[in-house]
């Protein structure tokens, strides 16, 4: 449950009235998600998400996301924009953070894709991705290589606690990719955590993209890698699915198609992917405070997975 902001109904309906959208009826915090305090609030007649944005989004960075969802709502895809209020202000402070009202989606976010769902999933990155060329804005990638090596540092051997000789495999795994990470592929503005959990679908139709704020300037295709990663594997990390990991890259290729270079790196950036959520999560793991209302998300699901890439590259193959 990730609710870290506890919002009194007073100051709730008082933000309400800002937006003339009719008065509170109800609201409640929501179960999933890990990274903000997420409400769905109730008024005459509509549904919102109120999203309260906590530790890891620089209140700096709103206005270039609300930018972006923006940008990518105009386009057409099924993206929520963060409503303005009667002042067109669109960033507010709800009990001391900063806030946006979002526009609520419907579908749901499934726990077992099928082919036809990641089919369709990667198609809509690849639309995502045709629609960001002339996106302008840019924010560089907090957690790309540079930052794993930071996190790494910051967990240090306490990560030995979760899993015999963790520091030792993160240690040699940071050095493997250092030598071989990509450095010419095109980049763009990417999603970067376009997990299951930030896809919203009825039946195999995408109806929603949310939870953009990792979204970054940063090589376009670790999106798609991101996105296996997350997809291809039952959520403990142990089993492999080939139809969706096949159906996600042909979704892909169909709205946006990879270069060779691209395709030829995907083996090292699923390995990049696999290793950024181990270090989150492992993170995550070690310093989520007590009192806070959020289930922690397995690191070892994810080093799992990095397993499995370093062990078949082939997946990536036609
Ligand atoms: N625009 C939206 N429409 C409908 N549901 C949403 C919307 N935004 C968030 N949610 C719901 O809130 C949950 C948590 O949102 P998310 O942005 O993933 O949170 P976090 O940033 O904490 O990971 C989602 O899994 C979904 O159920
Ligand atoms: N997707 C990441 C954690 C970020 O959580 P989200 O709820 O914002 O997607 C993970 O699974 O480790």
């Amino acid at each position: 449950m990730a609710v870290y902001t506890h919002v009194p109904a007073e100051e709730m309906a008082e933000l309400l009235a800002r937006y003339g959208v009719g008065a509170l009826r109800s609201f409640k915090g929501i179960a999933e998600g890990v990274e903000n305090s997420n409400y769905l609030v109730e008024a005459e007649g509509a549904r919102f998400i109120l999203t309260l944005y906590e530790k890891r989004v620089d209140a700096g960075d709103l206005p270039f996301f609300l930018a972006l969802l923006d940008h990518l709502a105009d386009r057409g895809l099924p993206v929520p924009r963060a409503l303005k209020d009667k002042d067109g202000v669109q960033i507010q402070t709800i009990a001391g953070r900063p806030a946006c009202l979002i526009e609520f989606l419907e579908g749901v976010s499934l726990s077992h894709p099928t082919p036809a769902q990641a089919r369709a999933t990667g198609e809509a990155l690849g639309r995502m991705h045709g629609a960001l060329a002339d996106f302008a804005p840019e924010r560089p990638n907090t957690l790309g290589l540079a930052g794993w090596h930071d996190l790494a540092g910051r967990c240090g051997t306490a990560v030995d606690e979760i899993a015999p000789d963790f520091s030792k495999r993160i240690a040699d795994e940071l050095a493997w990719l250092d030598a071989r990470w990509p450095a010419d592929l095109p980049h763009s503005v990417i999603h970067a955590d376009l997990f299951p959990d930030n896809v919203l679908m009825l039946g195999d139709r995408v109806t929603g993209m949310i939870d953009f704020y990792f979204a970054c300037s940063e090589i376009r295709a670790w999106d798609v890698a991101v996105t296996h990663s997350a997809w291809a594997f039952s959520s403990d990390g142990r089993d492999f699915d080939v139809g969706v990991g096949k159906a996600l890259l042909e979704g892909y290729q169909a709205a946006h198609p990879l270069t060779d270079a691209e395709r030829a790196a995907l083996p090292v950036l699923a390995r990049g992917s696999a290793l950024r959520f181990t270090l989150t999560r492992t993170w995550d793991w070690l310093n989520t405070p007590a009192d806070a209302l959020v289930t922690r998300k397995d690191p070892l699901a994810f080093l799992r997975r990095l397993d499995f890439y370093a062990q078949h590259p082939e997946c990536f193959s036609a």
